[in-house]
């Protein structure tokens, strides 16, 4: 009986017991939830469109946009509509293309000097948004927007950010833990087209630099992070992607170029030997030359050609992406 009361629990001690149970709960149901998830790194050059394809998986899976996260897009969307009509106006004076109608020179003038677009309640100011409107109503204004690939705007300035470009790749190397998959994007579109950050380079030999680095895992092996990929299926089981998956992307802008640009992929690439205007035999062969790079001849490289800024495509595309990864990683830990 004493020894029953001894080890009686006081209030303290069953508040204590029923948290720690509470803790454990909750730390099997993370854990559970842990299981399912998937995480997979998307990496690619600059403007390859890796945050379209991130802002697609939350159109197609997590109910779209809130309003406020909406709203917070607009400063970007606004700024960038100013820069490309300033891109417009100088790629005019590179092209010699003329306005069509002269009244607009007041417009252009507004616009190019121009700093800030927008008021405190990220309302496009009145008078750039009429000056905005009379600039594309002009067909000189048109004529040079549509060949902004002579002086290189960028293909949609919509949504510009950094995390591509050479100095953010940094940051890549601590997202690199637990990863299931890498999604390597390639901008098709590029193939004409220099590094912002350094004219002189190609974009899509850029790309396949990068893609090399990481495929063979170079851009890893300086760092301590090589046994990357800690399996959820057991904790201490590691293993490393033994697949990529390419997603070819911007193939609507690339087939654009191709078909009526007069832009050759020869011209670029002159190891490319298939006719002109030929669209598809120009992707399979800058495909072609991505695959040769890798060094590993147990490495599996999947691909998908793709325009990102399509929900419908990206979300089929994604549905075999997912049963690719599925099984490729049931295979690693011998479930298949
Ligand atoms: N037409 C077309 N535009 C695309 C496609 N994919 C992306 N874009 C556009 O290309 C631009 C760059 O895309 P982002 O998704 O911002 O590229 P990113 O890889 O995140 O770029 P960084 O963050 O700079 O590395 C955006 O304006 C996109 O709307 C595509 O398949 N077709
Ligand atoms: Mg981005």
């Amino acid at each position: 009986m004493g020894l029953c009361l001894g080890t009686e629990d006081t209030e303290d001690e069953k508040k204590a017991k029923i948290n720690s149970a509470k803790i454990d709960r909750d730390l099997y149901e993370c854990a559970k939830r842990e299981m399912n998830v998937v995480k997979i790194l998307i990496l690619g050059a600059a403007e390859s469109g890796k945050s379209t394809l991130v802002k697609q998986m939350k159109i197609i899976h997590s109910n779209g946009f809130t309003k406020q996260e909406l709203s917070s897009f607009k400063p970007a969307v606004l700024d960038n509509l100013l820069t490309s009509m300033k891109f417009v106006l100088h790629g005019m004076g590179v092209l010699r293309i003329n306005l069509a109608n002269s009244r607009n020179k007041v417009h252009a003038h507004s616009v190019l000097s121009c700093g800030r677009c927008f008021d405190e309640e990220q309302v496009l100011l009145p008078f750039l948004s009429h000056a905005l409107s009379c600039l594309w109503a002009d067909q000189g204004v048109r004529a040079a927007a549509a060949r902004g690939y002579e002086y290189e705007l960028n293909d949609s300035a919509l949504m510009y950010d950094v995390g591509g470009q050479r100095t953010e790749r940094r940051k890549w190397i601590s997202c690199f833990e637990d990863v299931r998959a890498v999604l390597f994007v390639v901008a098709l579109s590029g193939y004409d087209m220099t590094l912002v950050e350094d004219p002189s380079v190609n974009r899509l030999q850029e790309s396949m630099k990068l893609f090399s680095s990481i495929c063979n895992n170079v851009f890893f092996r300086s760092t301590s992070m090589m046994a990357f990929c800690k399996s959820t299926f057991s904790q201490f089981l590691c293993f490393q992607p033994t697949f990529s998956i390419l997603f070819m992307n911007k193939i609507d802008l690339f087939q654009d170029k191709i078909s009526h640009t007069g832009r050759h992929l020869r011209l670029y690439l002159p190891q490319f030997k298939g006719a002109d205007c030929d669209v598809d035999s120009a992707a399979r062969f800058i495909l072609a030359t991505f695959v040769s790079l890798n060094n590993s001849p147990k490495k599996l490289i999947y691909h998908h050609f793709t325009t990102a800024t399509d929900t419908s495509n990206i979300q089929v595309v994604f549905q075999v992406v997912m049963e690719t990864i599925i099984k490729e990683n049931l295979e690693a830990v011998s479930l298949l």
